[in-house]
Parts: structure tokens; C-alpha cells; sequence
């Protein structure tokens, strides 16, 4: 699975977004390191702070099977340029994947940005940070 299909794979999860609010619809697709792909979309609800972005869909699916190594994320909205995860999804994607896992992110367009998950959140609060 290359960049190119993951990417793919994040359009297709697009296509079943629940957006009736913001009619804002994202796609995102992981990669575990076992080489299978788990799909999430928005999820958006009438108490609007309920909404799930689709990034967040992905890794809340993945890990609660039991898939918690991952080699990419890729993440798609009809933006102007390649769309940026909220602040909420990258503390989440700083918590449970490695700081080197590569994030995708594009466009309808085609415009791609890749970076690592940290450089996605540089200086992320950690369980590290918990006085244990
Ligand atoms: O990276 C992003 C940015 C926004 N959204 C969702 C949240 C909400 O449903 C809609 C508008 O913010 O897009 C995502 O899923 N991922
Ligand atoms: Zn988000």
C-alpha cells in the first residue's frame, strides 16, 4: 500500500462522512504496520461539540480492534490546500502513534503535505508530562 492508495482509501472513507451541519466532508485512512487500512469519516451530531472528526474515527476504530502500530494516516477535505487536522486530532495522533508515523494530508485537488506526527504537534503535551 503506497502513498497514493492510502490516499485513495481516505476519499472512499470521505464519501461516508455525516456532515448535515457543516456539510464539511473529511476522509482519513491508517495504515497499521500489518498492512491493513482502517477508514474513518466526520461524524457530526445536533449537539454540535458531539462532532468526530474523521482522523479521530480512524484511530478510535483502530485501536479499540486491537491495531495499535501504524505506519501512515491519510486525510482529505475539499480544501484549498492540503487539510490540517484540528488541534484536538493531533494531540490524539501525538498520544498513540510514534512520533515518526508519517501523516498525509491532501486536497480534491491533489495537493499533498507529508510530514511526522511530530512535527504535526511539535511540543505536544504526554504521558510523560503526568506526575505519576
Ligand atoms: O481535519 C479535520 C478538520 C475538520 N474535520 C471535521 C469536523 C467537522 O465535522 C467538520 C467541520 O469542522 O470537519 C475533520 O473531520 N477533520
Ligand atoms: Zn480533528
Amino acid at each position: 500500500m503506497d502513498k497514493q492508495m492510502l490516499m485513495e482509501e481516505a476519499k472512499k472513507a470521505r464519501e461516508l462522512a455525516y456532515v448535515p451541519y457543516s456539510k464539511f466532508k473529511v476522509g482519513a485512512a491508517l495504515l497499521t504496520t500489518d498492512g491493513k487500512v482502517y477508514h474513518g469519516c466526520n461524524i457530526e451530531n445536533a449537539a454540535y461539540s458531539m462532532c468526530n472528526c474523521a482522523e479521530r474515527t480512524a484511530l478510535f476504530k483502530a485501536y479499540s480492534e486491537g491495531d495499535t502500530k501504524y505506519e501512515a494516516i491519510a486525510v482529505v477535505a475539499d480544501t484549498k490546500r492540503p487539510v490540517p487536522p484540528c488541534g484536538a486530532c493531533r494531540q490524539v495522533i501525538s498520544e498513540l502513534c510514534s512520533k515518526e508515523m508519517k501523516v498525509i494530508l491532501t486536497n480534491l485537488n491533489g495537493d499533498v503535505q507529508e510530514l511526522t506526527v511530530g512535527e504535526l504537534l511539535p511540543g505536544a503535551f504526554s504521558p510523560e508530562d503526568l506526575n505519576e
